[in-house]
């Protein structure tokens, strides 16, 4: 890798050049090195499908720092093979379509916010996009996974803004340190190096341990994810338990793994609406149409039966995956199929999934923002393993549902009621942010919108 100190090409650029320079030279996996940390690019397909599923029980750590000094770091997404294992089945159950449907109302109430909001913000010019969208996943997040009424509209500079942004705004000497702790975990540890600020861990440590007591003391029940993993910490006789400190680690890992994924996808989407105006055109008419089926609500039925707005999802995740990669750490040495390669324990593989994405063997014509690759007639086509905006096999999101729950839910809202077009601020072709550690514009997405 070029000098990781000095980078100028964004995580996706980066990653679509190491893939482009496999492709090139014919190769299915190339390895590269971080410093001195050695780490495998995979790129084949049916090598991809063996490490991500075949043969997971290699694979089952995703390779990320964490610390149990530092209790934020212990959630799901970066817990290694022996903690994860016993975790990910109690936390299943939060994420059923029972648990879904349960949910429901919470996210509609506050994508009426997000309605209302809009009409006051589109009159006074271009709209950010991503910011406006960011204020509505994050009171949806704030409703589910804590209870909690964040106000992101009338209240910009509430503690969840402000600690949200502190968390995904990434200084250089914090990506420096997150870099060098990634290189030497043993000596992270040993240092008792943590990766979020104090003031972060305490704000979320309080607001947990607030509303759990609130809750407990008037005897208060909600179909939150809060409610659901009280109820396995309250369960401490039962296998299924979880801690205290696993609680708030988890509720933790929702709330910044559902905020930014959801608001990136849809402000991605509205930009190809905007740069392709029949698509929009096509999409209104489906909303409407099937709006008016259900009397003019959103329902949970309603949303199910809107196919085009599926396909349209997911093309903008094709092309813009939130999360441009894959990562997973080999816990037991493994033969690489097909070669003489033996990839050792310890060893770290990357995905590149948004080159897997954007590469035109797999989808002609990658830049064209088709929402037809994803038909009922075409979608069989795609090559498996070739596209995986929620990662793939038992260590994939354990969110799906509710971020395209969350997603379809603000995109009805905002395009029954706006036409959107490209406002004059935004550059095009796009640019993706250097420091951003999920796919974001380099100056936000500036739209237009009308009120019809
Ligand atoms: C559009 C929305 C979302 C996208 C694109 C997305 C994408 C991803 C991806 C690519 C992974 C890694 C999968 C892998 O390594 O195979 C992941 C993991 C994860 N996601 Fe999501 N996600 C989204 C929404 C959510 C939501 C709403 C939540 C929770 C409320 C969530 C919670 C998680 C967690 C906890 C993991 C770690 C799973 C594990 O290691 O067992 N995600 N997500």
């Amino acid at each position: 890798m070029k000098n990781p100190f000095n980078e100028k090409l964004s995580i996706q650029e980066r990653l679509q050049e190491q893939y482009m320079t496999c492709r090139k030279k014919g190769y299915k996996y190339v390895g590269i090195y971080i410093i001195t940390s050695p780490q495998l690019v995979i790129i084949d397909p049916e090598l991809i499908k063996s490490v991500l599923s075949k043969d997971f029980s290699h694979f089952m750590d995703r390779g990320m720092y964490h610390n149990e000094n530092d209790p934020l770091s212990m959630h799901l997404f970066s817990l290694d093979a022996s903690k994860w294992k016993k975790l990910r089945p109690k936390l299943t159950p939060t994420f059923t379509s029972g648990k879904m449907k349960m949910m429901f109302n919470m996210v509609v109430t506050c994508g009426r916010q997000l309605g209302t909001s809009m009409e006051e913000i589109c009159v006074k010019g271009p709209v950010d996009i991503k910011h406006t969208l960011e204020c509505y996943t994050m009171d949806v997040i704030g409703s589910c996974a804590f209870g909690i009424d964040c106000n992101s509209f009338t209240d910009p500079f509430s503690d969840f803004c402000k600690y949200s942004k502190k968390i995904f705004q990434l200084s250089r000497i914090k990506r420096l340190r997150a870099l060098i702790i990634n290189i030497f975990p043993y000596l992270g540890k040993t240092l008792r190096v943590k990766l979020m600020p104090r003031d972060v861990t305490e704000f979320f440590l309080n607001i947990v341990t607030h509303s759990v007591k609130h809750r407990r003391e008037n005897g208060i029940v909600r179909n939150d994810f809060l409610q659901v993993l009280m109820e396995r910490v309250d369960n401490n006789k039962d296998t299924d338990s979880i801690s205290f400190s696993e609680m708030v680690a988890q509720v933790y890992v929702f709330f910044i793994a559902g905020f930014e994924t959801s608001s990136a996808t849809m402000s991605f989407c509205l930009m190809e609406l905007c740069l392709n105006p029949e698509v929009q055109e096509k999409l209104r008419e489906e909303v409407n149409l099937i709006l008016n089926k259900h009397n003019g609500t959103i329902t949970y039925e309603s949303l199910k039966e809107m196919t085009y707005m599926n396909a349209v999802i997911n093309e903008t995740l094709r092309k813009y995956p939130p999360v441009p990669v894959l990562n997973r750490r080999c816990i037991q040495d493994y033969h690489l199929h097909n070669s003489d390669i033996i990839i050792r324990k310890g060893i770290k593989i990357t995905i590149p999934l948004i080159a897997l994405h954007n590469d035109p063997e797999y989808f002609p014509n990658p830049e064209k923002f088709d929402p037809n690759r994803f038909s009922v007639e075409n979608k069989h086509l795609i090559t498996p393993f070739t596209y995986m905006p929620f990662g793939d096999g038992p260590r994939a999101c354990i969110g799906i549902r509710f971020g395209i729950m969350q997603t379809k839910i603000g995109l009805v809202t905002l395009l029954s009621d706006y036409k959107f077009s490209l406002s004059e601020n935004m550059k095009i072709p796009i640019k993706f942010n250097l420091h951003s550690v999920t796919a974001a514009v380099e100056g936000g997405v500036w739209l237009n919108a009308t009120k019809i």
